[in-house]
Parts: C-alpha cells; structure tokens; sequence
C-alpha cells in the first residue's frame, strides 16, 4: 500500500508551536517553572487560600521568572479547586504570560472520546478562548487517535500539545510497561513520531511527558525519544527526587529536546522574587551543566 503523503500542519503565516518552544530554549536555556499554588505553599508565603492568594502567588512567579524560564506550566487543577474565581486567575495568568512573551503549558490533562476531545482544544488552544495557552498536557488512554481534535486544532493554530508517555510518578509503570517490547508507552512515542511528520523544522509541535524520574526504562522499553522530534517535557525535578545529572543521564542523546520542569521546589523558595529567581536560576545552571 502506497504511504500516503502527511501535509505540513504548519499554519501559514504562523510559526509552529515547536519552532517557538525550540527558540526559546535556545535563546533562554531548558527550563520550564510550574506554577502549582498548593494550599501549603500559600500559607508558606503569607497568603489566604482564596482566590487573592492564588492571585498573588501566581502573578509574583511570573514577575520574578518570566524573563528567565523558555515556559511556564500552570497547574489547572490548583486553580480549579477555586471554582469561577480561581479559573478567573488562571484566565488572567495566562493573559500575563503572552503580554510577558513567555510561553505557557496548561498542565491540564485533558483526554475524551473526540466529540468531548474538540471541547478541550477549544478551549486551551483555540485563538478566541479566555483559557488559550500555547500548549496543554493530554492524556491518550482513551486511545492516541481519540487526541485527534486537540492535535488538529494546535497544527492550525500554531500551538502544541504534550501527551503523556511514561510519567514520573511510581504508579505509571503499571500501565506505561505493559507490553514488553511493545510496551504502551512505545506505541505512544511511536504515535506522537508518526505525527511529528507533519512539522517542518527540528522540533514538531507533539511533545511527550517523559518524567525525570524514570531511570532505566528508556532504555528497557527500547524507546527512541529522539526520533519522536519534539520537546520532551519532565517533571519530577526537586520535589520528586531528580537532578538535573539524572536527566542527562536519562535521556541520552534525546537531552536537547529536554525542557525540565520543577514546580515546589523553586516555589518554596517565594514569597521574595529574589528567592524565586535564584532557585530558578540554580535549576537552570543545573541543566546547562553549569
Ligand atoms: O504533566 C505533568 O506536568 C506531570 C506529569 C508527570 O508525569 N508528573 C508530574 O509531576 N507532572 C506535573 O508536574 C508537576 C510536578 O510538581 P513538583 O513535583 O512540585 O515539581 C505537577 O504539577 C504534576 O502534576
């Protein structure tokens, strides 16, 4: 059978979710700040778990690493916990971090079958919704294909999406593994490769969650993660126990499309921006192997 012809998703007149993200590597180093206002962290910092704290916290993480990170990744369910108000500040922080010019990641987790799955990508990556963000974190268990909405809607908007591949936490395993050597974890990465295809330049717009954390299992799954050719973001920095050494040690010859990811463990270091920044700064140096 003839391999059909994949046409470049490349919106016209507009740069790739994946040009963007690889430029601001580039210029400001891997790292990506997760906003993840715990209720513990905003008493830490002074502040009343209500929606001016959320406020607050959020809007003072911009300021102090805005400048520095290439993304930050704002942790919906954080907000949602708030109900309207806190979805209000999530709609403001998002609005901030475009007028910044940083990118953002809305850790959403979203994952449907198609019909509710185009409800999602309206709203985290379609141009007129209050929640647009430059890309959102999905989850394929109901099937990579049932992301179909959501990967359509970034390839025209020139935003980007990061599916779920092996994640950081210890209970993954259970279902990311199953498969020996064709493990489901495989047929994701191979997935996300496939559609890579469509994006011109050195980093498609389909990214993958591969945790900080997960040691050997690259390697013992057999997963080609360069191949996949778009940014792999991995949390579990910090709090969960990685460095910023594990990561390269981890990923191998996939490190340049690494953007790190750590939340509580840069954000302990609030209220003060100065304590923000350097934290952030630290993380950076870590990852440039400074
Ligand atoms: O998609 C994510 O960002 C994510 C995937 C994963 O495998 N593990 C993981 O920790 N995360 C998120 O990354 C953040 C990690 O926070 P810290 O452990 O405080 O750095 C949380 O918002 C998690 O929900």
């Amino acid at each position: 059978m003839l391999e059909q012809a994949v046409p470049s998703a490349d919106a016209p007149g507009r740069e790739s979710f994946g040009s963007r993200l690889g430029a601001a590597m580039a210029a400001r180093g891997p790292l990506c700040v997760g906003i993840d206002p715990h209720p513990a962290l905003l008493k830490n910092w002074g502040l009343d778990d209500d929606a001016a704290g959320l406020r607050r916290f959020s809007l003072t993480v911009l300021e102090a690493v805005g400048s520095l990170a290439a993304a930050i990744k704002p942790q919906v369910a954080l907000y949602e916990r708030h109900g309207s108000a806190g979805i209000t500040v999530l709609e403001e922080l998002l609005a901030e971090a475009r007028d910044e010019k940083v990118l953002t990641i809305a850790d959403a987790k979203r994952g449907d079958i198609g019909s509710t799955m185009a409800a999602y990508a309206d709203a985290w990556l379609r141009d007129d919704s209050p929640l647009a963000a430059d890309s959102v974190t999905l989850s394929p268990y109901l099937g990579f294909e049932s992301l179909r909405p959501a990967l359509d809607l970034a390839a025209e908007t020139g935003r980007g999406v990061f599916v779920l591949a092996l994640t950081s936490n210890p209970e993954g395993a259970s279902v990311q593994h199953v498969g020996g050597a064709d493990s489901v974890a495989r047929r994701i990465t191979q997935s996300a490769a496939a559609e890579n295809r469509r994006y011109q330049g050195s980093l498609g717009s389909v990214g993958l969650v591969v945790g900080a954390t997960v040691g050997s299992a690259l390697s013992e799954l057999d997963l080609d993660l360069a191949a996949v050719r778009g940014p792999l973001l991995a949390p579990g920095l910090g709090a969960q126990g990685a460095t910023p050494a594990d990561l390269r040690t981890t990923f191998g010859a996939a490190y340049p499309q690494v953007l790190g990811t750590s939340s509580r463990d840069i954000l302990s270091a609030g209220p003060e921006q100065r304590g923000l920044r350097d934290a952030a700064q630290r993380t950076l140096d870590g990852l440039r192997g400074e």
